[in-house]
């Protein structure tokens, strides 16, 4: 289960993003917002990353204006390691060297076309099990 949340600045972005995982049968929980009237941000993020840190959800997908607010909020809930990323190579490398955990994007920031991209690299890399990237996750979480 994905889950998704997005502010007022992410909503247009974050119905692309629900109309790909309909389309690709990935379930998912939506955790607002559910339109453009304006909210805060951190509400959003501190519900989806919840859903992800409490086992909830085993993924997570936050959208606002740039990106930026919405993960700082999520990487402060122990045990999300919330990327953002606006390219798939740091889509790609965030799943196999750090097993990001959220994803973040910025729908002021890049179009549906690229954002869809990065999300669909994002939810189809594996995190590489290596021994070196698994000892530095350990030393994010200590
Ligand atoms: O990107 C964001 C946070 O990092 C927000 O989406 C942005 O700050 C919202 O701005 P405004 O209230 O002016 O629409």
């Amino acid at each position: 289960m994905l889950a998704i949340a997005c502010d007022h600045g992410g909503y247009g972005l974050k119905q692309e993003i629900l109309g790909y995982l309909d389309a690709h049968n990935i379930a998912y929980k939506d955790f607002g917002c559910d339109s453009t009237e304006a909210v805060d941000y951190p509400e959003y993020g501190r519900r989806a990353a919840m859903a992800v840190a409490n086992g909830e959800c085993d993924k997570g997908i936050i959208i606002c204006g740039t990106g930026i607010g919405i993960s700082i909020t999520a990487n402060k809930v122990p045990g999300i390691r919330c990327a953002l990323c606006h390219d798939c190579f740091s889509a790609a490398a965030t799943r196999e060297h750090n097993d990001a955990n959220m994803l973040a994007l910025g729908a002021r920031v890049i179009g549906a076309g690229h954002a869809l991209k990065v999300v669909e690299t994002f939810l189809n890399t594996p995190f590489s099990n290596d021994e070196r990237h698994i000892r530095r996750i350990e030393l994010i979480e200590k």
